[in-house]
């Protein structure tokens, strides 16, 4: 709940421990250039599924190229462009994953204390085993499964709400949240369709914003919070003791963060809408009046979820994979299937987010670079 004051006011200070980074180390190292794809990649065949976001590779597998690290660099780079990047039919390991998750950060210069996301709710306290039969609390299990047990099936109340609300990008309740995120489907419904995922733009939802709005944006913060993490720990009795999250960097156990609602991507060096739909709805607006935070957020969800023309969507085949840069895209899952689904995913870390007022929105830069 917002605070009952007329403008919300900033929030206490992000909580830090013993060894946190501070909200403001962190934008200091990462105001920078932009950096250049080297055409790595180009020789594998490659399309945009659609102008704004999305690129799919018909014929690479990751793993072949999982020890080179100018490809990895560019790969991270075209995902962080193209918001997300598709791959058919994998061979990759949930181990390779976990090394393509971290080398993709760390090749495109994340902080050295960055790690792989463990979730909080994590899998070893709720007995999940990943698709490879084992424990691993640095791969979230995806699962159909699991999904009913905690929300019920399609058909049942709790499923009685609009498809659109699924919009969020993940974890951003953290205070280091996530830059990449890694997801193959390894299950996919037998026989059936459905089960698609979809992804929006943020950079784009920002450049639909008219340059008044946008400066308006630019100064404001908001404050992520995602609420039923805690009701899921409580019904499972999961205990959030301290270290139970992995990296140092996620201090408290509040699932409660204040982040800029335009964030600067610090490959691309564009600015995009961070601070809306998932945990911004459960969340609010600071510097604003509750009013206020309540429009804004319901106009930011409009433009995420009512424009199509700045949306992805993807079919799953079996063993497919998709990259995708959770700075600078919303996505959400279609639950329309009975049958079972399951996938491995992993988020890896980036760093505290920041706006650079340097920073241009992408199709400022796109103008500039033609
Ligand atoms: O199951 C899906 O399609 C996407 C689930 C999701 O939100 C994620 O993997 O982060
Ligand atoms: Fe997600």
């Amino acid at each position: 709940m917002a605070p009952s004051v007329d403008v919300i006011s900033p929030s206490a200070p992000t909580p830090t421990g013993k060894a946190a980074l501070t909200q403001e180390s962190t934008p200091k190292n990462y105001i920078r250039e932009p950096l250049k794809y080297s055409g790595s990649l180009d020789a594998y065949k490659n399309f945009d599924v659609t102008p704004v976001i999305g690129r799919e590779f018909s014929d690479v597998q990751l793993t072949d190229i999982l020890s080179d690290d100018n490809k990895l660099r560019d790969l991270a780079i075209t995902v962080s462009r193209r918001g997300v990047v598709f791959f058919r039919n994998q061979d990759i390991n949930s181990d390779q994953q976990k090394v393509l998750g971290q080398k993709l950060g760390e090749l495109t210069g994340k902080p050295a204390t960055s790690k792989l996301h463990r979730h909080a709710v994590n899998n070893s306290k709720r007995n999940i085993t990943v698709n490879e039969g084992k424990l691993d609390d640095e791969i979230s299990v995806i699962s159909s499964d699991v999904n009913r047990q905690l929300y019920g099936s399609r058909f049942s109340n709790a499923s009685r709400h609009l498809a659109s609300e699924g919009w969020h990008a993940d974890i951003t309740f953290e205070n280091v949240p996530s830059d990449y995120a890694i997801l193959k489907i390894t299950d996919t419904p037998e026989d059936q369709s459905g089960g698609d995922t979809l992804w929006a733009s943020g950079y784009e939802v920002y450049d639909r914003l008219s340059p008044a709005i946008q400066a308006l944006a630019d100064t404001l913060q908001a404050v992520h919070y995602q609420p039923r993490f805690n009701e899921i720990s409580k019904e499972h009795k999961i205990d959030l003791i301290e270290g139970d999250r992995g990296a140092p960097e996620n201090t408290g156990y509040s699932f409660k963060a204040t982040h800029p609602l335009v964030r600067t991507n610090p490959v691309t060096g564009w600015k995009s809408l961070f601070g809306a739909a998932g945990q911004v709805e459960s969340g609010w607006i600071e510097g604003v009046t509750k009013r206020e935070s309540q429009i804004f957020k319901q106009y930011f969800n409009q433009l995420i979820a009512e424009n199509h023309d700045l949306q992805v969507r993807y079919k799953w085949n079996k063993d497919d994979v998709a990259i995708w840069d959770n700075r600078s895209v919303f996505h959400t899952a279609t639950n329309d299937y009975d049958g079972k689904r399951q996938g491995n995913r992993v988020v890896s870390l980036g760093e505290i987010p920041y706006y650079d007022p340097a920073s241009t929105s992408r199709r400022e830069a796109l103008a500039a670079e033609i």
